[in-house]
């Protein structure tokens, strides 16, 4: 992903703080030591960007949300290294890659960042959700195409992905699938509120997965579900009332009631892995499908962006969503989707420490 080259302009101003820091005493602000680089991400014992830890060189900025689940990290890698840097420009990236396969962020303590410290790292922390909207911004703003819709979702032959402009974003509601679903309405760059959430997520449907299933990753449970059937799983409006209940507008293929069918012991014992799979999925993303679109009528918002890692490698359940927020809503609402849709939080993490940087 390399949507802004910073060779130069990010470096310099590094540099420049870096120089001053030698000639400014410490000083306390919000509670914080400062030296020059409060909070500094590089580890104290390293001047002018070189490291004296004998194992591990200098360490350039990243940008790391450290989620439930996973981990994203974004970090500048240029594409011009001339000969004579290349060598310490490979060191570095092997570093980065040391610190993050450790895979113990949580650590004993259950602090997520301990680990990352114990390596005389220095983190600047910065809001979850903050992080989240700046990056979010700055992405849409610079690649023209992140931004999606699915058209004709229900229909294989001719559903599509279609390129949306979302130069005007304003107000619009996001929803973040990752191991919790969290939803915020945005009126502006800077004015936002989390306007609800729900704990069953793709934590959960990834957990559920593993149950049901047996399988070990996010990547089996989406292939098994691609393969299954839901409605051998799930009851039916048309299990229940032989077709439509019209009086309603609910349709007979409606799920009426999510793992209904499970009550049967002659229906568990012909249930497959894959369906269990897809029934998971189906269940989980209409949930979520039903809470975003509550949310959009109660803040009169009619455009939602569906974000977070649960969508990686998910057009099932990104077509879902779509079908349902357009069917739902007659046609008044649209899901929205973003191509780099769990690395927004990384992202303006780094974005907020080059804010800072130059203030
Ligand atoms: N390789 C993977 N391994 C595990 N989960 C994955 C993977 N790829 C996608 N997922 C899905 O993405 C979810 C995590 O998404 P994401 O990274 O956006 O959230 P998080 O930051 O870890 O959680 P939260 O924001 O709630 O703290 C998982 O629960 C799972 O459903
Ligand atoms: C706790 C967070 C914000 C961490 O990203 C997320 O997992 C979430 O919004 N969970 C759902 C919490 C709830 O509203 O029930």
């Amino acid at each position: 992903m390399a949507p802004h080259s910073c060779k130069g302009c990010l470096r310099d101003i590094i540099a420049s703080r870096m120089s001053k820091e030698s000639n400014e005493t410490a000083m306390e602000v919000n509670g914080l030591e400062e030296n020059g680089l409060p909070d500094s991400p590089y580890p104290p014992r390293m001047r002018n960007g070189v490291s004296d830890f004998p194992c591990f060189s200098a360490m350039p900025w990243f940008g790391m949300d450290i989620g439930g689940t996973l981990s994203k990290l974004v970090y500048f890698e240029p594409k011009d290294i001339p000969k004579c840097e290349s060598a310490s420009e490979v060191e570095t990236l092997r570093n980065i890659r040391r610190y993050l396969t450790k895979n113990s962020a949580y650590g004993k303590t259950g602090h997520r960042d301990t680990h990352l410290q114990e390596v005389n790292m220095k983190l600047a922390k910065f809001d979850e959700f903050d992080s989240l909207l700046k990056g979010l911004q700055y992405i849409d703003r610079n690649s023209p195409t992140e931004c999606y819709y699915w058209a004709n979702p229900t229909d294989e032959s001719k559903c599509a992905k279609v390129n949306y402009d979302f130069s005007s974003p304003y107000p619009f509601l996001i929803v973040n699938i990752g191991s919790g679903v969290s939803v915020l309405a945005v009126y502006s760059a800077t004015n936002y509120k989390r306007i609800s959430g729900t704990s069953i997520g793709g934590g959960t449907f990834l957990g559920l997965c593993c149950l049901l299933t047996g399988c070990n990753s996010f990547e089996e449970a989406i292939e098994l579900a691609a393969e299954g059937d839901h409605t051998h799983v799930d009851k039916l409006v048309r299990d229940i009332y032989g077709g439509d209940y019209e009086r309603f507008g609910l349709p007979g293929d409606l799920v009426a009631s999510s793992f209904g069918q499970m009550n049967s012991r002659e229906r568990r014992s012909k249930v497959s892995r894959q369906d269990l799979a897809r029934a998971t999925l189906v269940t989980i993303t209409n949930n979520i499908g039903s809470i975003a679109r509550m949310c959009a009528i109660q803040e009169r918002i009619d455009r939602v962006v569906f974000i977070g890692n649960f969508l990686r490698v998910n057009p099932i359940a990104m077509k879902l969503l779509a079908y349902a927020m357009d069917y739902w809503s007659k046609g008044t609402m649209k899901a929205l989707f973003l191509e780099h849709e769990g690395y927004f939080g990384a992202v303006g993490c780094l974005l907020q420490f080059q804010e800072y940087l130059k203030s």
